[in-house]
């Protein structure tokens, strides 16, 4: 996928493109954790594939955009990369609003990081309609963690997940491990969302935009045979 990207030093671009008549091309996707847990680092290895191991604090806001393909219809993710230190926080959360999905992030050798989670998230919901906002929970650096020591953090992590009604997942920016397929899941869980928002809303509008088209049960295994028969010849 291709990225644009750049410090955020004013104001915000648009969330739509004129060009784009839909209202789901674009998801806004917020990043936030503790510093150091590796945002940035994350964002970098989907968007940039690359890795820097010294740690260069984000200052305010960093964002990327990346498009996707969904089952053939283009949708964009911004994502938007925020400070995780304390005197950044005020900038940062200027930038919350409007968000699809929130990304909290910890480090899975870092106890304290996972305890934090809580607190990140309730301020990124301040901002957010908890209704309708999809929560992921990262545990970044795995390839740093024993594997005992892992599956003990694991446990607390799933716990915390379940409390927050978020989907747990385990990184490492530096291996790779993962990363594709967490920002593919994202992607495909705020498209989604965005598909059912336009619905809800042109089904306001007029019922009727949702068509039945009749099939059986053996039209559809009559399909699935005719195109296994042609894909064996
Ligand atoms: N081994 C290992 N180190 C990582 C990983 N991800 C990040 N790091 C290191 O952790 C440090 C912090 O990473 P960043 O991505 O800058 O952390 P951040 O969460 O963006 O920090 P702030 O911008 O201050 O909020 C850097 O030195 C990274 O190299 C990882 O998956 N494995
Ligand atoms: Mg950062």
């Amino acid at each position: 996928p291709r990225h644009l990207g750049g410090r955020l030093l004013a104001r915000p671009p648009a969330l739509t493109c004129p060009a784009l008549p839909s209202r789901f091309k674009i998801s806004k996707i917020i990043v936030v954790g503790d510093l150091s847990v590796g945002k940035t680092c994350l964002i970098n290895r989907f968007c940039k594939d690359t890795f820097d191991k010294n740690y260069k604090a984000t200052i305010g806001v960093d964002f990327e955009m990346e498009r996707f393909e969904v089952l053939g219809v283009p949708f964009s993710l911004q994502l938007w990369d925020t400070a995780g230190q304390e005197r950044f926080k005020c900038i940062a959360s200027t930038y919350y609003r409007g968000a699809q999905a929130i990304v909290i992030v910890f480090d899975v050798n870092n106890v304290a990081s996972l305890a934090h989670t809580r607190q990140w998230l309730a301020d990124a919901l301040k901002e957010n309609d908890p209704s309708n906002v999809i929560l992921f929970l990262v545990g970044s650096k795995k390839d740093l963690s024993p594997p005992a020591q892992y599956s003990l953090m694991e446990r607390d992590a799933i716990k915390v997940a379940k409390e927050m009604q978020a989907e747990y997942w385990a990184v490492s920016s530096l291996t790779g491990e993962n990363v594709r397929e967490f920002f593919f899941r994202v992607a495909s869980l705020t498209f989604e969302s965005s598909v059912l928002a336009e619905l809800e809303k042109s089904s306001a509008r007029k019922i009727g935009d949702i068509v039945r088209i009749h099939s059986t049960d053996s039209d559809l295994y009559l399909t699935a045979q005719r195109r296994k028969s042609k894909c064996c010849l």
